[in-house]
């Protein structure tokens, strides 16, 4: 179980809590169209399912709303990505500010291995050339590990290794790294897909405490998953080789037990996918 969050939480985000929105996303590989003006609006504060069988483009759309799509040397791209209103993709823009806003959390648990656990709480601020005390980085940490969810299993030993945690531990890790950053949104695909039923359960405890602090948008495969813990679910579809589409977007209840589309109903019900 995540501590309930007392005296210390990480402070939130200058800004306080963001919108983000996706306009008529269209993404390529080389040649290939795999997203056909997608427009999304994920809720400040809220959290987000994107979900849809493989190839849909789901972690396409992910690494597209924080700039990773880019890294991709055939990779393009066209459309608009807001954060309350300012488009990342804007060239004022800095690619460090929209990475620093719109943290990630990946499927497989990435600490830095021989780094100690303190040390991996506060590599963000390496490298985003952020100064602090003593004082504000151990304050920093255990803030940072109490919203991961992982305080209480690592206060003792916050010099050992990262690579020495358990799967899930290592998760609640990266969750707890993302945060030290301040970011105003994270971005996580499948995060509990590589861990065992009790390790998803404290992550998606995790992530219905963060969500009072920064606005989660999920990549998951798990309809029980996104059932639990969504406010907001978007259904994306790739017909027969057609670039992916969302076909239904909404409230996640009224999506799961009233879908518009006969698609999406078949698809929350394990139909196909
Ligand atoms: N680096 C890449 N180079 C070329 N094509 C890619 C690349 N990454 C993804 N694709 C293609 O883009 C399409 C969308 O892939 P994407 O990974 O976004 O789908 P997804 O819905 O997240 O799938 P999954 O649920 O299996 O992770 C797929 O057809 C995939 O083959």
């Amino acid at each position: 179980m995540p501590a309930p969050s007392a005296d210390r939480t990480v402070a939130p985000a200058p800004g306080g809590l963001a919108e983000l929105e996706a306009r008529d996303i269209t993404a390529w590989f080389g040649d290939r169209m795999v997203l056909d003006r997608v427009s999304l609006t994920m809720p400040a504060g809220g959290i987000t399912a994107l979900i849809g069988p493989s190839g849909c483009g789901k972690s396409t759309f992910l690494r597209i709303l924080n700039r990773m799509h880019e890294l991709v040397p055939s990779a393009q791209l066209a459309g608009q990505v807001l954060l309350d209103g300012t488009d990342i993709y804007d060239p004022q823009m800095r690619l460090m500010d929209a990475r620093r806003s719109i943290g990630m959390v990946f499927q497989k648990p990435n600490p830095f291995p021989a780094m100690s656990i303190r040390e991996n709480v506060l590599a963000g601020l390496k490298l985003t050339g952020t100064k602090a005390s003593k004082a504000d980085k151990d304050d920093l940490v255990e803030s940072c590990l109490i919203k991961g969810g992982l305080w209480n299993e690592v206060k003792d030993r916050l010099d050992a290794p990262g690579g020495g945690l358990s799967g899930g531990q290592q998760q609640r890790l990266c969750i707890a790294r993302s945060l030290a950053i301040k970011p105003r949104v994270l971005l996580m695909d499948e995060p509990c897909s590589a861990l065992d039923p009790t390790s998803t359960r404290v992550i998606e405890e995790t992530m219905l405490e963060l969500a009072n602090e920064v606005t989660i948008v999920i990549v998951t495969h798990n309809m029980q998953q996104a059932a639990r813990v969504s406010d907001t679910c978007a259904f994306f579809l790739a017909s027969q080789g057609t670039p992916g589409v969302i076909v239904e977007h909404g409230d996640t209840n009224a999506m799961f037990t009233n879908p518009q589309d006969e698609r999406t109903a078949d698809y929350v019900n394990g139909r196909f996918g």
